[in-house]
């Protein structure tokens, strides 16, 4: 079924890839719904990690070109998976079953306008978004470049008045402050570029981000705003977003209190979304409504209209690169062999990982402050892609899907859950990622951050055998019997696979490229477990109950229609308040 979809759309030479791409016949029958337990090389990929069991990493390493050919250079950027449970034979079976998995045809099924999120009959087209070689794109018949380019430069014209105080609020001040309100995809994008890239954030804006519908979160921003100098960005697809429509109202009523004139409002409230009719109901001009459209998901959307905030805070010409970054990766992941191919190889090695060791999380840890949130971004971007478990035939499937994702940026991990992933039960690939140059090379700051990612990865690797520990006990004197009571607790078993990320500096070019290849490894991972990655229908249920039980909370009167641990706790809350 997911065959039929792209039959109509053409595969391009994989060589040439700046060619127009027209809607005409294909040979992309060959994308397969295929249960990737049943293919040969899922079969042997089983057999190889009981035969290999016994095998560590660090013995791989008695083969001396390991790094040069287990690591990959993408222009600034060096990723080592060296540090991996995987040698050639490994590595060329997960070769073959992306093959087998049909991922090349997915690939041109995604980049030429599929409707790949078939669930909600959506083509997927982040990469359209930032396609700086402006070749046409079609979906359904129709290039989408025309209109992608005019919402870029509709938001070049208004970031550049922003940065340079052209605009100004009611009272002829200009813009201070940013404040976005948005939640999931229409929040962590711009939180977590601005935060990356706030060496590059025009000093006289500061910028603010509500997503919670607590009402903590928009009240402690609105004691730090001025609503004479503040531009509002109501950032929804949907626009209907509970929790954005919630913290919208609050802004604006905030706003007018202080303003006391509707007129204003055009002056400081913009909305980013998909859904005109529902802007202009809340009552935002649509001459301030940035637009993009429903092929565009919300954890992939940082790159469109939802960009503006970051776009404003860094100047234009910064979101540019960030969007060149991503593209170049476009090009890498769409032209390359499998072989040479980053995201491929990061994605096969999460499979190795997740479905034959056994992994059930990844870390994600950034050893660079200003990528504080790049696990928490990536923690929607994974987990509501990759976790389903139901295949795209509609069955329950009878292997691992998409891991559990979380990190924290280096140091601070190391001196709260480190200890886990080194003598923990559970097996936790890391990825480990640092820029070689700081923004602010302070002192030996930058030096004493890197030899602890040097080290940790290392040190996981290798670990601590039990014979170095009773030497290292010995030498400090300790008795046999000491010795022999503490000596296990200091083995360090290693063994644990690890990525290395190092690119020369966190710009916007190099941000653009690391989040492009942690998108496409989501991509091919969904596509080899044969799931469908870019609808979150498991996010619906809770939304649906919360709204039927908010009026339950109004009035005094007991509620009973539910299950006796929700009648409780809801009948608890209204005792209490
Ligand atoms: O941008 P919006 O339509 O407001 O959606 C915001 C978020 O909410 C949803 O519940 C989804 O789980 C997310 O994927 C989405 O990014």
């Amino acid at each position: 079924m997911f065959t039929e979809l792209f039959f109509h759309k053409t595969i391009k030479s994989l060589l040439n890839h700046d060619q127009p791409i027209k809607g005409q016949s294909t040979n992309l029958q060959n994308m397969k719904n295929t249960n990737p337990t049943q293919t040969a090389a899922w079969k042997k990929l089983s057999q190889l990690a009981d035969q290999k069991k016994s095998q560590t990493i660090q013995s791989l390493f008695a083969d001396s070109s390991r790094f040069d050919k287990f690591s990959a250079r993408f222009e600034d950027i060096l990723v080592d998976y060296s540090k991996n449970r995987v040698d050639d034979e490994v590595l060329s079976t997960l070769f073959e079953l992306a093959k087998e998995t049909e991922l090349t045809s997915a690939i041109e099924a995604m980049f030429t306008g599929g409707h790949i999120n078939q669930t909600e009959d959506r083509a997927v087209l982040h990469t359209a978004l930032r396609n700086r070689s402006n070749n046409p794109v079609e979906v359904d018949g129709k290039d989408v470049m025309p209109e992608v380019n005019a919402v870029l430069e509709q938001m070049k014209v208004f970031a550049d008045k922003v940065n340079s105080g052209a605009w100004k609020g009611f009272s002829g001040k200009p813009i201070k402050s940013l404040v976005n309100i948005g939640i999931g995809g229409s929040d962590l994008g711009p939180v977590m570029v601005t935060e990356a890239l706030k060496p590059y954030q025009n000093e006289q804006l500061d910028i603010h981000f509500v997503s919670n519908v607590d009402g903590t979160h928009m009240a402690e921003t609105l004691k730090k705003v001025d609503p004479e100098t503040t531009l509002f960005f109501i950032a929804s697809k949907t626009f209907t977003t509970q929790e954005t429509m919630t913290n919208a109202h609050t802004a604006r009523s905030w706003f007018l209190d202080h303003a006391k004139d509707e007129a204003a409002v055009a002056k400081h409230f913009v909305a980013l979304s998909t859904n005109a009719e529902a802007v202009s109901a809340f009552g935002i001009d649509t001459d301030n409504m940035f637009a993009f459209w429903d092929w565009v998901g919300g954890r992939y959307s940082l790159w469109s209209a939802i960009g503006l905030p970051i776009a404003c805070a860094i100047g234009f010409d910064n979101f540019e690169k960030l969007l060149e970054g991503a593209h170049a990766v476009d090009k890498h992941f769409r032209g390359t062999d499998f072989e040479s191919n980053i995201p491929v190889i990061l994605a096969l090695i999460g499979i190795w990982n997740t479905n034959f060791l056994g992994a059930a999380s990844e870390a994600i840890l950034p050893y660079d402050q200003y990528l504080h949130r790049f696990a928490a971004y990536f923690q929607q971007g994974n987990m509501e892609s990759n976790g389903k478990y139901v295949s795209r035939n509609g069955e329950k499937v009878d292997y691992t899907t998409g891991p559990i994702i979380w990190g924290e940026p280096g140091t601070n991990g190391q001196h709260a859950f480190y200890q886990l992933i080194h003598q923990g039960t559970h097996l936790i690939p890391c990825d480990f990622i640092a820029p070689a140059i700081s923004h602010n090379p302070v002192g030996d700051h930058h030096p004493k951050l890197l030899s602890n990612f040097f080290a940790q990865t290392e040190a996981l690797m290798n670990g601590k055998s039990l014979e170095e520990v009773k030497e290292e006990l010995t030498k400090a004197g300790k008795s046999a019997a000491e010795i022999a009571k503490l000596a296990p607790h200091k083995v360090f078993e290693g063994n644990r696979p690890t990525n290395s990320i190092l690119v020369k500096k966190v710009d916007p070019y190099t941000l653009g490229c690391l989040v492009a290849m942690y998108e496409h490894k989501i991509f091919v991972q969904g596509v080899i477990w044969n799931i469908f990655s870019f609808d979150q229908w498991g996010v619906e249920l809770g939304k649906v109950l919360a709204k039927k039980i908010l009026p339950e909370l109004e009035g005094e009167e007991k509620v009973s229609s539910h299950d006796a641990s929700t009648n409780g706790l809801i009948n608890a809350y209204k005792a209490m308040r």
